[in-house]
């Protein structure tokens, strides 16, 4: 009977050790799928491209996003850039034909960078901005000319193209202000969303959020979303003729009215001195003065360096003599009450990173452009041999402008001047319209917010962990409290 119970008491153990190790087994087997199943091994990415035709170049922008959740938020983000070559495709009125030649080797990069069995599906779209609208505006034929000799080009490529277009300075806008707050995931989470400032080369744009009645004031700077379950009432502004390059046009036709055979430019460093002729500065069509009465074809442009006299200068580029709404920027524009934050990209920020002037006061940023536009040009060119000459040359009048536009244009003063971050990317991809504009025709964003399961995966994971070890603690108990006692053997004996 000893050995029977001996016996017993073995194989007991036996199933206990047996149940423990498959106890153990079941658990790390269940975790391990748990966090598994969530996971894809390989992932795999969608593509879509966008052409930005701006007035001074075109860029291509290539974004990816995980291919098994479209819907999924803040996951889209720029892959690649192409700078095409030469100037901006408004530039090829001259010769229409040709301008979609131009785009040939961006594309042919985009063919090698995506791969091919996802070449039929990836959308492919085209937007051009100021540079077209001008060109629309001075001649519609000569325009349409342009769009169609892009669009046969994008047409050949093996890409779904889904349209080239001149978008309005609305969209641009607008897109630019999705761009930056979907970048910087402040949709999905419903929190404050920060304003949006470009500066182009023939335009600028002004978007941020502001209160309904925007639309009743000025409905035409009234821009609805709905994104994610939140509604967004937004204000936005594109100001044609604003971009750096038109308002330096502007600022010369001033200077120049008198007619001078030279004009001192307290914009331009000491010592610089060029020849221009009126034609650069009167053809364009956001300059509404004629060239002065003056057999003369050119004049030479000297530089004085004295950044608050330029900035004169450049206030008067502006218009701010009347206003029919409750408050205006300038140029008769209705303007509700800044809202920041801000974040400022494009030439905003080229120009303020070179300056040194994205941190710190306005005053000291006014102080610090001051020292900087009375510096010899013969002494800066000696200092930047690697910058493009004419950006060199133009440094000056762009930050001063930049430092115009902001205070005296839109209102921000010493106060507020912090609320502005000027962006060149944001993780990782470039603040600028286009991935705004594409995720709004592919639908990416969508209007309510997603379901998404009560716990998070790690949460569910953990959860599950937990459960299991409970099941099998109380499995252990049970065993332990049906297990043969000593003490009963014994008193049998
Ligand atoms: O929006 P639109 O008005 O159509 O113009 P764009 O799209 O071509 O304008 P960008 O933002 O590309 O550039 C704005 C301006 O900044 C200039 N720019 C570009 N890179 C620069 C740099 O590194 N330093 C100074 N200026 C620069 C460029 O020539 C334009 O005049
Ligand atoms: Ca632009």
């Amino acid at each position: 009977t000893r050995s029977q119970r001996t016996k017993g008491k073995n194989a007991w153990y036996k199933a206990v050790i047996i149940i423990t190790v498959l106890g153990i087994t079941a658990i790390v087997a269940l975790v391990t799928t748990a966090v598994l199943q969530n996971k894809p091994l390989l992932q795999k990415y969608k593509y879509g491209i966008v052409l930005d035709a701006g007035s001074s170049h075109t860029a291509v922008y290539i974004y990816e996003w995980p291919a098994e959740k479209d819907n999924d938020t803040g996951r889209v983000q720029q892959t690649h850039s192409c700078k095409v070559q030469g100037a901006g495709i408004s530039s090829y009125s001259v010769f229409p034909g040709q301008a979609g030649a131009s785009l040939k080797s961006c594309m042919k990069e985009a063919e090698s960078l995506i791969p091919l069995s996802r070449h039929h599906e990836t959308p492919l779209y085209l937007g051009a901005t100021a540079g077209m609208r001008l060109l629309r505006m001075e001649n519609q034929s000569l325009s349409d000319q342009v769009l169609w000799s892009v669009e046969e080009v994008l047409r050949s490529s093996p890409f779904s193209y889904q349209g080239a277009r001149i978008i309005t300075g609305q969209e641009e806008g607008a897109f630019g202000w999705v761009t930056v707050n979907y970048l910087s995931d402040r949709l999905k989470q419903g929190s404050g969303t920060t304003g949006a400032l470009d500066l182009g080369g023939a335009s600028t744009q002004i978007s941020f959020v502001a209160n309904q009645d925007v639309a009743e004031e000025s409905a035409e700077n009234a821009v609805t979303f709905r994104l994610y379950g939140n509604d967004y009432f937004l204000y936005t502004h594109s100001f044609l003729c604003y971009g750096k390059d038109q308002a330096l046009k502007l600022a010369l036709a001033q200077q120049t009215q008198s007619g001078d055979s030279s004009v001192l430019d307290p914009c331009f460093h000491p010592g610089y001195s060029v020849d221009r002729s009126y034609f650069s500065v009167y053809s364009s069509p956001c300059v509404m003065a004629g060239k002065p009465l003056v057999s003369r074809d050119s004049f030479t442009h000297v530089g004085a360096g004295n950044a608050s006299l330029c900035q004169e200068v450049v206030r008067r580029i502006f218009n701010f003599s009347s206003c029919s709404f409750s408050r205006c920027s300038f140029n008769r524009v209705y303007q509700p009450p800044l809202q920041g934050p801000f974040g400022a990209f494009s030439a905003f920020y080229f120009v303020m990173n070179f300056l040194n002037l994205t941190s710190g006061s306005l005053e000291s940023s006014r102080e610090k452009l001051e020292r900087y536009c009375s510096r010899p040009w013969t002494q800066i060119k000696q200092q930047h041999p690697d910058v493009k000459e004419k950006y060199l040359a133009e440094y000056c009048f762009s930050g001063s402008y930049i430092l115009s536009l902001l205070t005296d244009g839109y209102n921000f003063t010493s106060d507020t001047w912090t609320d502005i971050t000027f962006i060149k990317k944001i993780s990782g991809s470039d603040a600028g319209w286009t991935l705004g504009y594409m995720l709004n025709l592919t639908n990416m964003i969508p209007a309510e917010a997603p379901d998404t399961p009560p716990l998070p995966h790690v949460g569910y994971v953990t959860l599950l962990f937990f459960i299991s070890l409970l099941l099998f603690f109380l499995l252990f108990l049970c065993f332990r409290f049906l297990r043969p006692r000593r003490n009963s053997q014994t008193q049998m004996i």
